[in-house]
């Protein structure tokens, strides 16, 4: 069978081939690497906080803006797969409500607020409320969604000329007894009722206060991080003991000759031993300064749990949301910047927020050096402690301004700073345990991971260690190594059977794209799981595979069940007014520039289908299927017409990576 395929060629059923000419491998480097917040070329968000986007203070203490700008047009170069310049504005009405108002409270500016208090010309001028279809008005045939008898509902509201469209649903509603939006909601009809002889005279908004109470302790996000706390940080006027007691720890130390230049591993070796022990993350030696108590770490018990990668921009809330109820155990939230967390950053603070329904959730930190990654891991624990429940420091990292600054896979050829780096986060983050995620090493054919494994294992105290088998100059093109995974493992379990130590979780990464390829791999390599980032991303439902042992022919109707979920939690997070729908319409599509990748089992000949495979252009079984399958990004805009209503005319979507050869929507 397999030879009537080229290898590469995803083996599709000849009945479905419309043509034989393979898509091109979309690129997963420049996805990786193109990002909100770390990227100093590329400044585009929604949220408008700039203040996350400046370059960072302190990352490149010695890099001249000469030298800053050659990074950057190298940068340019490299990044040739990328759409260069996305940008996303956030979605406003003309005659925008006062959100007080809208949320049926009174404003304490009065006259004075800059927003419109009059709710009737407000409503007037509103677009139409957007039909947010049931479940069981799915369909696989355009339009995809069946009108039902509601329809006649919506014509008497029509005719009205009123912007509500009472046959609408309101999920934030429908799950939480209240809407925060109000009046401002694009799904408004669903939960505001008349008061008098129509809907153009006065409205009341409908709270189920029942629904309220329960869903304010199951339903609501956690790790606000007050303003107040951000702007401490800014001015930096936020308390950081832990923090600077180690620092000048490490500083006076007669070894340590500057702490924030140390860069070859040499130098950042030299005599770190007496301050380096598993046990010392644990158990700290006072000093007169601030006194320690004694903390006992949080064992991790994650063998066997399935674990989301952390992934930025693609891995937000309402996508790790999608991942767990499809039975994901572990998550983390995307990279976020060290400096930028002691800046202040709204945006990277953001990074924070976890769902209530994330069982294990943790924080990932990208760094260079002690001074800036554990007071940032300090605060992280300070704020947020009770719910974050680990902090995982990214050692792999490929992006060249990352690794540039002496971050991200930089670490791992900075064995002796990075020791300090996790001891001083160690007891930044009391009990809260430390994890780290690391690449293979820097350059192809020169490992490092091996080593630098065991000594993590038995001198700095970490929680879990992930590695994705691949090395920093390694594209994605090239499978990971999951013989030198299995070899590491084993360096690792001998060094803890040596030094009589408890053997911590490892996870592998790289490629896991089926239910039985995931279990060869755990197998195979003795890895407690397999962190999984682009199966999750093309096929969510992965991880109900992984469970169940299963390889799912997940029908197309299943599919749009899914995304519809994924605009109900989009919804949830982003807001139910203009600019949240928009702002949930992009990171729908986002999430679509990974899912049309997924080739339905049921149409290959044989399995299991692996990541890198490439198919030939095919149809699918029904219009759905065919549509699902679609590199045009017009598409994934029409697919988020179906929840999300007419997409605005200004509103455009530039994927992230030039995987396809269509124009971007717009
Ligand atoms: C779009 C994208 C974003 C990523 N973002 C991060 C990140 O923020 N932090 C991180 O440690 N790794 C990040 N990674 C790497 C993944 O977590 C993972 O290690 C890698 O993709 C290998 O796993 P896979 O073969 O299952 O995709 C990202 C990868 C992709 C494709």
């Amino acid at each position: 069978m397999s030879t009537a395929f080229p290898p590469g060629t995803a083996p599709v059923k000849a009945q479905y081939v419309v043509s034989l000419q393979n898509q091109t491998l979309p690129d997963d480097d420049a996805a990786e690497g193109n990002t909100n917040h770390v990227s100093l070329i590329r400044v585009t968000e929604e949220d408008g906080d700039d203040d996350s986007k400046a370059p960072t203070q302190g990352e490149k203490p010695r890099m001249s803006g000469a030298q800053r700008k050659k990074l950057a047009r190298d940068e340019k170069k490299k990044r040739r797969g990328q759409n260069k310049g996305r940008r996303f504005q956030k979605m406003r009405e003309e005659l925008d409500l006062c959100w007080k108002v809208a949320a049926g409270e009174t404003c304490e500016f009065g006259s004075e607020c800059r927003f419109t208090h009059n709710v009737g010309e407000y409503l007037s001028a509103k677009p139409r409320d957007v039909k947010f279809p049931a479940v069981s008005e799915l369909s696989t045939e355009p339009p995809f969604v069946i009108p039902g008898d509601a329809g006649a509902v919506a014509n008497q509201v029509a005719e009205t000329q009123s912007s509500l469209d009472p046959t609408t649903m309101c999920t934030v509603h429908s799950e939480t007894g209240k809407c925060r939006h109000g009046f401002k909601c694009r799904f408004l009809g669903a939960h505001v009722e008349a008061v008098g002889n129509g809907f153009s005279d006065e409205l009341s908004l409908i709270v189920d206060g029942e629904k309220a109470a329960h869903a304010a302790v199951s339903a609501t996000e956690l790790n606000f991080v007050d303003p107040d706390v951000r702007k401490q940080l800014r001015t930096r006027k936020y308390p950081r003991p832990v923090s600077d007691a180690y620092l000048k720890e490490i500083q006076q130390s007669p070894d340590t000759k500057d702490e924030e230049i140390l860069e070859t591993p040499e130098e950042a070796g030299a005599g770190f031993e007496a301050l380096t022990s598993r046990d010392i993350g644990m158990s700290q030696t006072d000093t007169p300064d601030t006194p320690m108590r004694f903390v006992e770490k949080k064992r991790l018990h994650w063998s066997g749990k399935t674990y989301l990668a952390p992934l930025t921009t693609v891995g937000n809330l309402p996508f790790r949301r999608l991942c767990i109820s499809l039975g994901a155990d572990i998550t983390c939230g995307e990279m976020g910047l060290a400096t930028s967390f002691l800046a202040g950053s709204k945006e990277e603070w953001s990074l924070v927020r976890r769902h209530p329904s994330e069982g294990i959730f943790g924080v990932q930190l990208a760094g260079n050096k002690p001074s800036t990654l554990v007071p940032a891991a300090e605060a992280i624990a300070r704020e947020c402690g009770q719910n974050v429940d680990f902090v995982d420091l990214n050692c792999g990292c490929p992006i060249d301004l990352v690794f540039k600054s002496g971050s991200g896979s930089a670490l791992l050829d900075a064995p002796g700073k990075l020791g300090k780096i996790l001891t001083g986060m160690n007891r930044a983050l009391g009990e809260v345990p430390v994890t780290i995620k690391l690449r293979a090493g820097v350059k192809d054919g020169r490992n490092t991971a091996h080593k630098l494994m065991p000594r993590i294992a038995s001198e700095w105290g970490v929680g879990c260690m992930t590695l994705h088998g691949r090395t920093r100059q390694q594209r994605y093109q090239k499978l990971a190594d999951w013989d030198y995974i299995k070899e590491c493992v084993a360096a690792v379990r001998a060094k803890e059977a040596d030094s009589n130590l408890p053997p911590i979780p490892i996870f592998g990464g790289g490629d896991a794209f089926s239910s039985q390829d995931y279990w060869e791999k755990v197998e195979y390599s003795g890895v407690d799981g397999v962190m999984v980032a682009r199966g999750a991303l093309i096929k969510p439902w992965i991880f109900t595979e992984i469970k169940e042992r299963r390889e799912w022919d997940i029908s197309s109707k299943e599919r749009l069940e899914l995304i519809r979920r994924f605009a109900e939690y989009g919804l949830s997070h982003f807001g139910t007014d203009t600019a949240g729908l928009n702002t949930t319409r992009r990171y729908l599509c986002e999430a679509l520039s990974f899912q049309y990748r997924y080739v339905p089992i049921g149409l290959l000949e044989y399995l299991p289908s692996k990541i890198n495979d490439r198919p030939p252009a095919y149809r699918g079984r029904d219009e759905l299927e065919t549509l699902l399958a679609s590199p045009d990004s017009r598409d994934w805009v029409k697919i988020s017409e179906v929840f999300l209503g007419p997409a605005p005319e200004a509103w455009t979507f530039v994927p992230k990576h030039r995987s396809n050869a269509y124009e971007s929507q717009g």
